[in-house]
């Protein structure tokens, strides 16, 4: 039973969900014309005065639901500028409602809320220049069917009430299309206030993540990043190597140079270090002038390599300072990480490694020994 319907509504709507908005949105407003038909069949069964001929009228009413159904749910539509085909549906819909104000005799009253709903129907989903039209083009329509109506059609109203008919539907046309403008103002204005929470949210990440001064990943970017590759290491059993990096005898430089040289050195040292790593592998400032990088599927041997070159690249930098020039080393200390340990386990061995780099004499590597890690 419940796969029957699914079928059934797959065929009335569509399967494509962009397609069964729009046939949704179409069978709404359709129920709403076909309520309206009933209104003028009800009209014409009390005996409503001076009615017109309401079958033919229905008949054109519907026969245009018929082809707007047809020409959305084939996907014709797809191939105009809007598939809803809502600015079309809107023009038929109140030229069926002036169509009506002729039809419905002494009745012609009940046609004018209805052009509200269908107005209202347009606030959504047109432009301000399609309402714009669209309240010209009713202006234009209920006046010819006013004209129409006093002219040939015996309803006993006044040409005053006509008028008064007429100033109605001036206020009802003006009133939507101004609640359209300040519909599309509010829109634009949350679109706007949108963009700048993405902008705001996206800040607030790079904030969050990264260091001022470097650009680099900072310290709880990078004990994230270390879970994860730690997880996934474990998953794939593949090696991963940690690294602790200290520029040697930075304060020198501060006090030599002034802290702005000292900022400028920081900054040329990440970029070489970074520059000189493999695209996967992370680098992050982990305070001061000390770093940690985290090589992925990189085993001692081959970590101590590409770790060489980092070193001999530091050792290479040169800053410009007026006349003269800032020179730095880096001691790098370095170990694997073990399967199964807290990954503060492995950042104390680094530590530890980089320790004795610096004991031993600076711009050197330093591996943990392997008995303290197997
Ligand atoms: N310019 C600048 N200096 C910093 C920054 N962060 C830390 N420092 C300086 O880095 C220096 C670190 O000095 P120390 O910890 O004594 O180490 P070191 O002089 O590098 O000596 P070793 O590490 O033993 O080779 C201090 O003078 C800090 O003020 C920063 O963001 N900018």
């Amino acid at each position: 039973m419940g796969r029957r319907i699914q079928r059934a509504s797959n065929y009335l709507l569509g399967e494509q969900k962009p397609m069964r908005i729009r046939t949704s949105q179409f069978l709404l407003a359709a129920m709403l014309m076909l309520a309206c038909i009933g209104v003028l069949y009800f009209m014409r069964m009390v005996g409503i005065q001076g009615m017109g001929d309401v079958d033919a009228w229905a008949l054109v009413c519907i026969a245009g639901l018929v082809v707007f159904y047809v020409l959305i749910r084939s996907g014709f539509s797809l191939r105009m500028a809007d598939p809803s085909l809502a600015f079309l549906q809107m023009l038929f819909a109140i030229a069926c409602n002036a169509a009506a104000f002729i039809v419905a005799g002494h009745g012609l009253g009940v046609t004018l809320p209805i052009l509200s709903v269908v107005l209202m129907f347009g606030m959504f989903g047109l432009s301000m220049r399609q309402v714009v039209l669209v309240a010209v083009y009713a202006l234009v329509l209920f006046g010819a069917a006013a004209a129409y109506t006093l002219r040939y059609v015996s309803t006993d109203e006044s040409p005053e009430l006509f008028l008064a008919y007429f100033f109605i539907l001036f206020i009802v046309l003006s009133a939507t299309t101004f609640l359209t403008w300040r519909l599309q103002q509010m829109s634009a204005h949350m679109r706007k206030q949108k963009n700048q929470l993405v902008e705001a949210l996206d800040q607030i990440q790079i904030i969050a993540t990264r260091d001022e001064l470097t650009g680099l990943v900072n310290r709880r970017f990078m004990l994230e990043k270390m879970r994860e590759e730690v997880q996934r290491a474990q998953r794939s059993s593949s090696p991963l190597l940690l690294a602790m990096l200290d520029i040697d005898h930075f304060k020198r430089i501060n006090d030599k140079y002034g802290h702005q040289v000292g900022d400028r050195a920081l900054q040329v040292f990440s970029a070489v270090v970074q520059n000189n790593l493999r695209a996967n592998d992370t680098l992050a400032r982990w305070g001061g002038e000390e770093f940690v990088a985290l090589l992925t599927g990189t085993d001692v041997s081959v970590g101590q390599i590409c770790l060489e070159r980092v070193r001999a690249k530091v050792a290479d930098i040169e800053v410009p300072v007026g006349d003269d020039c800032v020179k730095m080393t880096v001691s790098i200390g370095v170990t694997p990480y073990r399967n199964g340990e807290a990954i503060e386990k492995a950042l104390q061995r680094a530590d530890a490694a980089l320790y004795d780099a610096k004991a031993r004499g600076r711009n050197q590597i330093v591996c943990t020994p392997a008995a303290e890690y197997l």
